[in-house]
Parts: C-alpha cells; sequence; structure tokens
C-alpha cells in the first residue's frame, strides 16, 4: 500500500496557542480512519490543520511523501484533500448544480455518479442552497467534495444534528466510498459507534493528544475504553 497521508509530531493551533501536540499518524491510499475525543479536544483542529488554515508550530506534515507545510489550502484541496467543514457552507445563490459543477475536477466522480449515489439531489437540482433541509444540505456538502475527486475525504462530524433517516442514508454512502470506491476517509464523529462501525482504524484524542490508537473493532469491542476515552453515544 502507498503511504497517504503522514503526519510527524506535529504541533499546531491558533495564533501562538497550541491545541495539538506530538500528533502522529499515517494512513495509506484506501484507508479509513475514526477521529474521536470529547468536546473541544481538538477534532476539528487536526482536520483543519491538513487544510493548512491553523498555525503549524513543528513537525511535518506529508501527502505522497512531500511536504504541505508551505502549500496553500486551494492548492491542497487540489493536491486531492476533500475537506466537508462542520458549518456545510451553501451559497444561497447558487442551486444545487452549481455548487456541483463549479468545483468539478476530473476524474471517477461526476454529475451522473453524484445523483446516482444521492437521488435526493437530483430532485432538488435546481434549488437554491438556502432552500434546502440540513440533511440536504450535508449531502451537497459531501457530494461538492466528490465532485472535485479528493483522494482523501475529511468528514467533520457529518451527521451532526440530522434525523435517525439521513444519518442511515449517510453511513449508506460513507460505507460505499470505503468500501466499494476505496476512497480514503478520515470521519471525525460524535456518534462513536457509528464512525467506527464504518471504519478501519481509529485515533482517540485527549486535549490535543493521542491519548488511543488502534483497529476501530477492537475499540469498537472494547466498551470500558470507549467509555473512559469518549462520551459515547
Ligand atoms: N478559531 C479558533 N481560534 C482559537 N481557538 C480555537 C479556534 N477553534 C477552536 N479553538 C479551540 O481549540 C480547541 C479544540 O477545538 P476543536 O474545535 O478542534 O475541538 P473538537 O474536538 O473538534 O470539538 P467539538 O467536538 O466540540 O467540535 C478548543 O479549546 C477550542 O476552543
Amino acid at each position: 500500500m502507498t503511504e497517504l497521508l503522514a503526519l510527524e509530531k506535529i504541533t499546531a493551533g491558533y495564533g501562538d496557542s497550541v491545541v495539538l501536540e506530538d500528533v502522529s499518524l499515517s494512513m495509506d491510499e484506501g484507508d479509513s480512519l475514526a477521529l474521536l475525543g470529547r468536546n473541544g479536544v481538538g477534532k476539528t483542529t487536526l482536520l483543519v490543520t491538513l487544510m493548512g488554515l491553523t498555525r503549524l508550530h513543528g513537525g511535518a506534515i506529508r501527502w505522497r511523501g512531500d511536504s504541505l507545510a508551505r502549500v496553500a489550502t486551494h492548492r491542497r484541496a487540489q493536491a486531492g484533500l476533500g475537506w466537508v467543514p462542520q458549518e456545510r457552507y451553501m451559497f444561497p445563490s447558487l442551486t444545487v448544480e452549481e455548487h456541483l459543477t463549479v468545483v468539478a475536477r476530473p476524474g471517477p466522480w461526476n454529475l451522473k455518479r453524484i445523483y446516482e449515489l444521492f437521488p435526493r439531489l437530483e430532485e432538488r437540482r435546481a434549488n437554491m442552497g438556502n432552500q434546502l433541509s440540513g440533511g440536504e444540505q450535508q449531502m451537497l456538502a459531501i457530494a461538492r467534495a466528490l465532485m472535485t475527486n479528493p483522494q482523501l475525504l475529511l468528514l467533520d462530524e457529518p451527521m451532526e444534528g440530522l434525523a435517525p433517516i439521513i444519518v442511515q442514508e449517510l453511513v449508506r454512502v460513507i460505507r460505499r466510498l470505503i468500501s466499494e470506491e476505496g476512497l480514503a476517509v478520515i470521519v471525525v464523529e460524535q456518534h462513536a459507534r457509528l464512525a467506527l462501525s464504518m471504519t478501519k482504524h481509529a485515533i482517540v484524542l485527549d486535549r490535543g493528544r493521542i491519548v488511543h490508537q488502534g483497529s476501530s473493532t477492537s475499540l469498537l469491542d472494547d466498551r470500558a475504553t470507549l467509555d473512559r476515552l469518549v462520551a459515547v453515544a
């Protein structure tokens, strides 16, 4: 397997404040990682650090062997990092279809395949970004990231605030991306069991440090550790 991403002892934060300390991890192509931990431990900070939106105080981030340290956010997206931020960021003046076509880049994902993955978005293709339900917005946020044809998808709490039926739909999609499409995925999720059930590997953060690293199935089976390290939903 080819190494896709490697973090080596990174320390990062906002301005002078340090949030992540001594974080190391690596992911191969097609790997999937659940990033867990209680509120405020630095999960989002880790994703935004991958996108170059924090200050890297120390350590190294490598993407396919090359340093990302001085690479601008949009270049990271072009290089294959697909970020689905917690806030979703829909544009009120763009239709669903425009959201998808403006970011399109060559690769296996195109409008036809996206609409096959999310039939709901095809039904809503002419609706504006601000006319969508929370679930539809989340589908569009994921679809938009896929249209950039990423090699690694970063999902920040994709299930947050959504109805159980939408959660089921998104779980189906994320499972398919991981197991059938072979896409590498990092998923930050409060629903720890759900995230573990979708992924191969898991990392738990506490106060900016990795306090557990292992296979998702072993953490799922280790109820005591899961309860101790994560507020289990
Ligand atoms: N833009 C920012 N500027 C300064 N500090 C920030 C900023 N964003 C987050 N922080 C701080 O960084 C720490 C980690 O926050 P982060 O959002 O990464 O945690 P999290 O694990 O994703 O939490 P949650 O599950 O609540 O989203 C917190 O102490 C938070 O207050």
